[in-house]
């Protein structure tokens, strides 16, 4: 199947090729690391948000530009007085240099091409928030990463933006799901938690590595999110943007949090 095809939830499924545990690893793709997990470990934290297929379908025609709901990248700021002021719910994408934020918005915005999202393999690409609008429904927006000019970047723009942004519902925080935690996110996770935002995790990268890599950081991730946090959705979203996968439950997700779509069912396991 063309990788082109499998962006849209209705040509995967009919993409008969593919055989359904893949299709099933790209619409939830923890149920790739199931077989490898001790019985022992509770499976109902990866999958506490578990859409139906058709919830995931209604998410996806938000993310498909229209005339009357136009995806368009908005503006750039590089300070909070440049910042638009903005009545719809916004999320926004936080997270080391080179983790993957613009990738993962790009893939986000697949189904509109003419999105142009820009990603580079140099760490420190993103250097401004970048402002997405997805209609009238929300905003997504891509920060400039830490690690490559911290704390310089942070404490001017990502803090300020975290901590007085009335309309922001959600922060995704980015994690290397290849290499795991380091010390850099750890002390974004503080900082999320410090500031009492909402926040999800979000796991990068998961082709770069084996199942068995991938499972003992998240393992150690998840020990981490436990007992060290209170404002962390217990759930880490597993994504890969050069892949697709995780692309549309993530879609879902951002559409169920800023009250874009109901959940048909949302209990299902
Ligand atoms: N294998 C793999 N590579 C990825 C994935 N996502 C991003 N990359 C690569 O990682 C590098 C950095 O991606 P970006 O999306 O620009 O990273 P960023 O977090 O926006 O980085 P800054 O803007 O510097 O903060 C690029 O070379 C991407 O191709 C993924 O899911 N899998
Ligand atoms: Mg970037």
């Amino acid at each position: 199947v063309a990788r082109q095809s499998v962006h849209k939830l209705a040509s995967l499924q009919k993409a008969t090729t593919l055989p359904p545990k893949k299709v099933q690893s790209l619409l939830y793709p923890f149920s790739m690391l199931e077989d490898y997990l001790d019985r022992s470990v509770d499976r109902m934290q990866f999958q506490l948000f578990h859409p139906s297929v058709e919830d995931m379908a209604k998410a996806e025609k938000l993310y498909c530009s229209s005339q009357s709901h136009k995806i368009d990248y908005y503006t750039s700021a590089e300070r909070m007085d440049h910042v638009p002021t903005l009545k719809q719910p916004e999320v926004c994408f936080i997270g080391r240099s080179n983790v993957g934020k613009s990738s993962l918005i790009k893939a986000l915005f697949s189904l509109t091409p003419e999105v142009e999202v820009r990603v580079s393999k140099t760490p420190g690409h993103t250097k401004k928030m970048n402002f997405f609008r997805v209609g009238k429904a929300f905003t997504i927006v891509d920060m400039p990463g830490y690690g490559h000019r911290a704390p310089k970047d942070f404490v001017d723009m990502v803090e300020p933006y975290l901590y007085t942004r009335k309309n922001l519902v959600r922060t995704f925080l980015l994690v290397d799901g290849s290499v795991g935690l380091q010390k850099a996110d750890l002390i974004a996770l503080e900082m999320c938690e410090e500031i009492r935002c909402p926040y999800v995790i979000v796991v990068t990268k998961i082709d770069k590595c084996g199942h068995g890599a991938l499972l003992s950081n998240l393992i150690h991730l998840q020990d981490v999110v436990k007992t060290e946090t209170i404002s962390c959705f217990p759930q880490p979203f597993l994504v890969s943007s050069l892949q697709f996968w995780g692309i549309y439950l993530l879609r879902c997700f951002i559409a169920h949090v800023t009250g874009s779509i109901r959940l048909t069912n949302t209990s299902q396991s």
